[in-house]
């Protein structure tokens, strides 16, 4: 991969292997030069939704924001990663230039309630020489929703690095989108009216993130399989270097996304009457860019007891390991009638 020239980033740089680190600042307004030029209000028009929208949010006073939402998943309970993503970008506004994002965790408390909006409270814990620690509460009716602590570091490099190896896999360019595979699936001559209209539904929905199964039997539970589930993902619309903290925030709305159900795959005779994410964990290795595709690797090493665990690794292109995270979730399942025609 091309060495890039460095933009805003969490502490280090845009590029896979620069290592001078400009400064950082969570500014999600557009990026330098004349915002009436063209070029600036086709970046704007382009602009990805996450970061003009639901990572942008409204300051209301020191250390309290106040965040909207943009997609609403069909259980009316705000998206888990919505919540991270805003908790951690709240988290980041108290913190240096020179540091960077790489750890979070947290924990759902209640269901998100999309009719109002979500305020973050940030508890500054603590500023020490290499790590800073922030504490945030994502409040609703005046109660918290998601209690989350991140970590950031000043850029401290070791010669202790290793990892494991991407999968191999096709290249993104060589497979469908999920939008895709819903048309071409409404081609079918065959498909029943129910099947027609529950996709349909799908296509409607306007998710700010887009993404290429791997193996698109087993995304869609068509089949049993082991829990794995591979596939291309990224950030709608433009992004750009800017900032690596938002782009970690934007990794943080991203990695919920389609995690919980890998625990699902083996069970294709059953479908979640409930399921719900209970907590989330989630390590920044390198930096990346949220608006690229990146390979999700999401497996599922137990279940049980109503609960699933899930675990994901996000690659890019060039095999460096991203970002890594962990989370449990509620899963009670009752048998279906006929298992997925998807
Ligand atoms: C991609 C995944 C996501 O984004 S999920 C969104 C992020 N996560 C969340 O919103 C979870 C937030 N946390 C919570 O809502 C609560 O802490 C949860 C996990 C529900 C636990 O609260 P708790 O008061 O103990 O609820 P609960 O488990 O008793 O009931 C929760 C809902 O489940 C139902 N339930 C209960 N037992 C069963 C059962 N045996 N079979 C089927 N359903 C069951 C309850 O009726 C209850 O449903 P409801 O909420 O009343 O509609």
């Amino acid at each position: 991969m091309a060495e890039r020239k460095v933009g805003d980033i969490c502490g280090s740089s845009a590029s896979t292997t620069s290592d001078d680190h400009p400064k950082d600042t969570l500014d999600l307004k557009p990026e330098d030069g004349d915002p009436e030029s063209p070029e600036a209000q086709k970046d704007q028009d382009l602009k990805s939704v996450l970061v003009t929208s639901v990572l942008n949010l409204e300051e209301i006073d020191v250390d309290l924001y106040r965040g909207t939402h943009h997609w609403v998943p069909r259980t009316q309970r705000l998206f888990g990663g919505q919540i991270i993503g805003q908790a951690l970008v709240a988290a980041a506004k108290s913190v240096g230039d020179n540091l960077y994002a790489h750890s979070l965790h947290c924990y759902f408390v209640r269901a998100g309630d999309p009719k109002v909006p979500v305020l973050y409270q940030v508890d500054r814990i603590r500023d020490g020489r290499s790590f800073t620690v922030r504490s945030v509460r994502a409040i609703q009716h005046g109660q918290p929703i998601l209690i989350c602590q991140a970590s950031f570091q000043m850029l401290q490099p070791s010669p202790l690095q290793h990892q494991f190896t991407m999968p191999a896999v096709p290249p993104p360019e060589d497979l469908l989108t999920a939008e895709e595979l819903i048309r071409l699936y409404l081609s079918k001559p065959d498909l029943a009216e129910k099947y027609k209209l529950g996709l349909n539904k799908l296509l409607a929905i306007e998710v700010p993130i887009e993404i290429k199964p791997v193996n698109p039997p087993v995304f869609y539970k068509v089949t049993a399989s082991e829990p794995k589930n591979l596939f291309w993902v990224r950030a709608r619309g433009y992004i750009g270097e800017g900032n690596m903290k938002l782009h970690c925030c934007v990794a943080a709305y991203v990695s919920d996304f389609a995690l919980l159900g890998t625990a699902l795959l083996p069970y294709p005779g059953y479908r979640a009457q409930f399921a719900a994410s209970l907590d989330h964990a989630m390590w920044f290795h390198s930096t990346f860019r949220s608006d690229e595709w990146m390979l999700y690797e999401c497996e599922s090493p137990w279940a049980g007891g109503s609960r699933g665990l899930v675990q994901g690794r996000l690659w890019r292109r060039d095999g460096v390991l991203a970002a890594s995270c962990s989370q449990e979730g509620v899963l009670r399942v009752k048998p279906v009638t006929r298992p997925s025609k998807l």
